[in-house]
Formats: structure tokens, C-alpha cells, sequence
């Protein structure tokens, strides 16, 4: 197969961008009264404006024209039906069949998917409304008050920002709480002001042998025997969501407790899932089950609309034009909407962990940059911290922008005033301000011509600089699982067009096989290999000593 860099539509869009490079957003603005309209488009929950990237219809169509040559929809369908496009791996990718609401038989491995998912969602709906009840009763007879959920990865940061996301719909009947670190501090943290009589792990790990998760679970379990004294309660206050019932058992957990999760699930999409059972014990089953009506709406745009008006598509066709051919090397995602704090460590995980790689299906070196660095805060905090960079920094950073029409909770003069500021920080990087404007600015308010050649270029912006609009109506559960859909869409198109696996994580492995070893050489007598570097043997020499 040749390098995506050998396709007609590869190069045509490079020598595309060589005549693009010389112009500037605010002049395309000023020439096309339509380029709103042409360059908007309206999907399930979600407006999608990308009219504030160095574009115009050509580009839009030489990107297309690239998509088609990398068989986008075809391998789109492939992924809808089940086949196993997880190649390295040897599964299926149906996180998609999870929020299925077609009712339409699926298989994968001979298993018929639509009736486990539909087993698990009735597993989770019963315990779900047996702990917020009040019926579910722990080791003395009290009902729940607090869940703690122990998972890292995609089985934390999804569920985690989630719940966050949706915290203002909750109704407090029960406290979740995460744990992901493995340093002490957080678990003991959380601990500290709970009561194991009233407190209901759920243990979440697609693997049920990932250091962090086995580490705070049994810190979890031993905290709770401290008081319960008898390994019979357990089984009243541990839960397990994992694709490994053998190692959830052998922990503790009883079998009933389990709840599945399988092979052509991949952890950073796995919230869908029961891995995504903290979310439901927080804020209902109900309002979960919205949040998967939300993301099969996007699913079925996704599988539907042509690629010119496929949200998803268009936002992955974006990035493409500015990391590839406009040479952007960075992406932030900036939600306005504070419960949207956590989505950028979400998407991190997402974006990055499923395309950062670098060599193709047939595992030759790509001659072309995979995934940017996805970075991000809320945005309105960032204009007071790092948004200097964004507007006068050399290197060029293209953004996301997610707002939404109506707050979650409405305080007078507050949503407005975030909203102003939303709008204008895109205006602002797409038009900034030349040296003419800011001198006719300064000079109407009286500053002397040398004073003003003194200043004139700290105050440029040179604009030009690209984002996204991404406008929810509201941050609700149907609109933040059609948005987080949206993003995994987003990448699993990016997948293709960069020819890398995005369902495989082969580079988390290493570091985790040198901490083994090394967590072995910490022990008080145990000898320091001479096969480490000089750095981290004289590292790990002085850690030894100082400690
Ligand atoms: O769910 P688990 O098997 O515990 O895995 C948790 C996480 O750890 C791994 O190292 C991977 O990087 C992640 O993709 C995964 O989500």
C-alpha cells in the first residue's frame, strides 16, 4: 500500500496549502457574506461552526476528495458491523453497539452483542435502583451513602468527567467518589471521611490487573475489613466492572457483583459500559440512558450524512488540514462551561492514546505527524493564564471553542458575560489587530506618535489563527454524549487518514514492564541492576538512600 503522502488528493491538498498559506481568515470573511452558512453545520445536539479555519470550498473539497481515498465510510461501516478493524488486537471496535437503539442483531465472536449489552444494562438498572432506593444494605444493615470508584485510564477519566459534567442534575442521594492515583495521598483522602458501613466500592478494570486499580482496591479492602472484621461483607460493599471474571473473583469480588465488559471495548470508550455505573449510581439510570440516546443520535448522523455535512467528519477533516498541511503541531480544546472542566484530560486520553503512534497498518514508519498534542483548560480561566500565547505566541495553536446556549444553573449576569467572552476570544484570533489599527487606536487616545512606534508591534495580533465552534444547547445528558461521540468519531476518521491503529495502546506497555522491575529493586536489600542508564541507576540509588 503507498504512503497517504503518495495519494493524488495528499498532494494536491499540500500544493493547496501553499496558495492558502498567503491569506488571511479575515479578508474570507469580508469576500463571502455565506461563509458562515456554507461552512456550519447543524448535528444532534450540536452546532458545529468551522468557518474560522484558513479555508475555503476547494479546501473543503480537496479534504473530502482525501477522505474518499482513504475509504473512510467504508471502514466507518466496517466498524458499525462488527468486523474486527482492530487489527493488532484481533477484535471488533462496537463501543458504538453499546448505545445501539436500533434493536438490530449484531455479532462479534460468534457472541450476539445487542442481547449482552442488553443483559448488562438490565444488571446495571437493578443495582442502580436497589443503592439509590435505599434497598441495597450494607454489612450492619445501613443503606449507601457514598460510592467509590477505583479505575484509571478509561476506566476513570470518562466516568469521572461525566460526572462532573453532569454534577448539577444529581440529586445527592449518593456521594462518587474517584480514585485513580496510586499515590497513597488520594485514596487515604478520600477515606478519610467515609464509613465503611455506608461506603460501596466499585472496582472498575477492563483488565483487573492494572497496578494502580489492584493497589487501591486492596488499600480499599483492607480499610473496610479494619472494621467489618468478616470477608463475607465484602460482598455487600465491592463491585467489580472487568472483561476478567477469573481475576475479579480471585480478589474477592463476588460473582453476582460482576458486571461485564468485553474485548471489542476498548477502555477510553468504554464509559457506555458498566464501566460507566458511577455515573448511573450518581445521577440515575435514566439520565444515563439519555447520555447513550444523545451518542447513538450522533452515531446515526455520523452513519448517515454525507461527509460534507458529517460533524464528526468536518472536525476531523480540520484537524487534518491544520496539522498536516498547515504545519500545526498542538490542538486545545477550551469548554466555556465549567462542568465541562475535565473533558480536556478526557480527551487527551481519547485523542492521543488512540492516534498517537507513528507507523501505518503495515507497520512502516509514517513520513507525516499522527495525532498534536491535545491540551486544554476552561476556557475562561485560560484567558487569564495562557490565552497571551494563544493570541501573540509564534507557534500557531488551532482550538475548540465548546459553549452552550442556557447555563446549567442560571445566575443572573453570569452566563452572558461567559458567553461575551466565548464569542469574542475566537473573533479575536481569527481577525487580531494590525499595526495600523492599533496605532490609530492609540493615537485616538492621545499617545504621541513615538510613544506609539515604541509599542506599536507588542500590541499586534496578527490573527489568522484557527478554531472551532462547538454550541451545545445545553449541557445535558443527551447533548454531552452526542458531543463526546462526536470526538470519537472525530478521531476514529483521523485513524484512517493517518493509516494508524487507533485502538491499540502498544506504548503504555514498556514503562509499565520497567516499573515492575524496578518496584522489585526498591525493596531495602535488593541490588540495583547495572543494566539501568547512569541516570536512573544513580536516580533510584539516591531515592534508596534518602528515603
Ligand atoms: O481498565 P484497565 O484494564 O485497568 O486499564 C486502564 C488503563 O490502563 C492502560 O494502561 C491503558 O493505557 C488504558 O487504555 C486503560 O484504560
Amino acid at each position: 500500500m503507498s504512503s497517504r503522502t503518495e495519494l493524488t488528493a495528499w498532494q494536491a491538498l499540500e500544493a493547496h496549502a501553499r496558495d492558502m498559506q498567503n491569506k488571511h481568515m479575515s479578508d474570507l470573511f469580508d469576500e463571502d457574506d455565506l461563509r458562515f452558512a456554507k461552512f456550519s453545520l447543524k448535528s444532534p445536539n450540536i452546532l458545529l461552526d468551522y468557518s474560522k479555519n484558513l479555508i475555503t470550498e476547494d479546501t473543503r473539497k480537496a479534504l473530502i476528495d482525501l477522505a474518499e481515498a482513504c475509504d473512510v465510510e467504508s471502514l466507518r461501516d466496517k466498524m458499525f458491523a462488527g468486523e474486527k478493524i482492530n487489527r493488532t488486537e484481533d477484535r471488533a471496535v462496537l463501543h458504538v453497539a453499546l448505545r445501539d437503539r436500533t434493536g438490530e442483531p449484531l455479532e462479534a465472536d460468534g457472541d450476539d452483542v445487542r442481547a449482552q449489552v442488553k443483559h448488562e444494562l438490565e444488571r446495571m438498572r437493578s443495582l442502580v435502583a436497589q443503592v439509590r432506593g435505599g434497598d441495597w444494605r450494607g454489612y450492619t444493615g445501613k443503606p449507601m451513602t457514598d460510592v467509590v470508584s477505583i479505575g484509571i485510564g478509561g476506566s476513570n477519566l470518562g466516568p469521572l468527567m461525566v460526572t462532573e459534567a453532569l454534577s448539577g442534575y444529581s440529586d445527592g442521594s449518593l456521594n462518587v467518589h474517584y480514585v485513580s492515583n496510586i499515590d497513597g495521598f488520594q485514596i487515604a483522602q478520600t477515606l478519610r471521611d467515609l464509613d465503611p458501613e455506608t461506603t460501596l466500592f466499585v472496582v472498575a478494570s477492563k483488565t483487573f490487573t492494572t497496578l494502580e486499580t489492584m493497589t487501591n482496591a486492596s488499600s480499599a479492602e483492607t480499610w473496610f475489613l479494619d472494621k467489618a472484621k468478616d470477608k463475607s461483607f465484602i460482598n455487600r460493599h465491592f463491585i467489580a466492572v472487568s472483561s476478567n471474571r477469573p481475576k475479579a473473583m480471585e480478589f474477592g469480588v463476588a460473582e453476582e457483583n460482576i458486571f461485564d465488559m468485553w474485548d471489542w471495548v476498548g477502555g477510553r470508550f468504554s464509559l457506555w459500559s458498566a464501566i460507566g455505573l458511577p455515573i448511573a449510581l450518581n445521577l440515575g439510570m435514566e439520565i444515563f440512558e439519555e447520555l447513550l440516546e444523545g451518542a447513538f443520535e450522533m452515531d446515526q448522523h455520523f452513519l448517515t450524512e454525507p461527509l460534507s455535512k458529517n460533524a464528526p467528519v468536518m472536525l476531523a477533516l480540520m484537524g487534518v488540514w491544520n496539522n498536516n498541511f498547515l504545519g500545526r503541531k498542538a490542538h486545545a480544546l477550551l469548554p466555556y462551561d465549567q462542568c465541562l472542566h475535565r473533558l480536556p484530560a478526557y480527551m487527551q486520553q481519547a485523542e492521543m492514546e488512540s492516534n498517537g503512534k507513528s507507523v501505518n497498518w503495515s507497520g512502516e514508519r509514517i513520513d507525516y505527524s499522527s495525532v498534536p498534542l491535545i491540551w486544554g483548560e476552561v476556557g475562561i480561566n485560560g484567558q487569564h493564564a495562557f490565552y497571551q500565547c494563544l493570541h501573540q505566541g509564534t507557534q500557531i495553536v488551532p482550538a475548540d471553542f465548546i459553549g452552550s446556549v442556557e447555563p446549567t444553573v442560571a445566575v443572573k449576569g453570569h452566563h452572558d458575560a461567559l458567553m461575551a467572552n466565548f464569542f469574542a476570544q475566537s473573533e479575536a484570533m481569527m481577525r487580531g489587530i494590525s499595526a495600523d489599527q492599533v496605532r490609530e487606536e492609540l493615537s485616538a487616545k492621545g499617545m504621541g506618535s513615538e510613544r506609539i512606534e515604541e509599542i506599536v508591534n507588542h500590541k499586534v495580533h496578527e490573527g489568522n489563527r484557527p478554531t472551532n465552534t462547538i454550541l451545545l444547547q445545553k449541557v445535558d445528558a443527551r447533548s454531552l454524549g452526542s458531543l463526546i461521540a462526536m470526538y470519537e468519531h472525530k478521531i476514529f476518521v483521523q485513524g484512517i487518514i493517518w493509516e494508524v491503529h487507533s485502538f491499540d495502546q502498544w506504548g503504555v506497555e514498556l514503562g509499565k514492564v520497567l516499573a515492575n522491575g524496578i518496584l522489585a529493586e526498591l525493596a531495602p536489600d535488593a541490588e540495583v541492576g547495572a543494566g539501568h542508564d547512569a541516570s536512573t541507576r544513580n536516580l533510584i540509588e539516591y531515592y534508596k538512600k534518602a528515603r
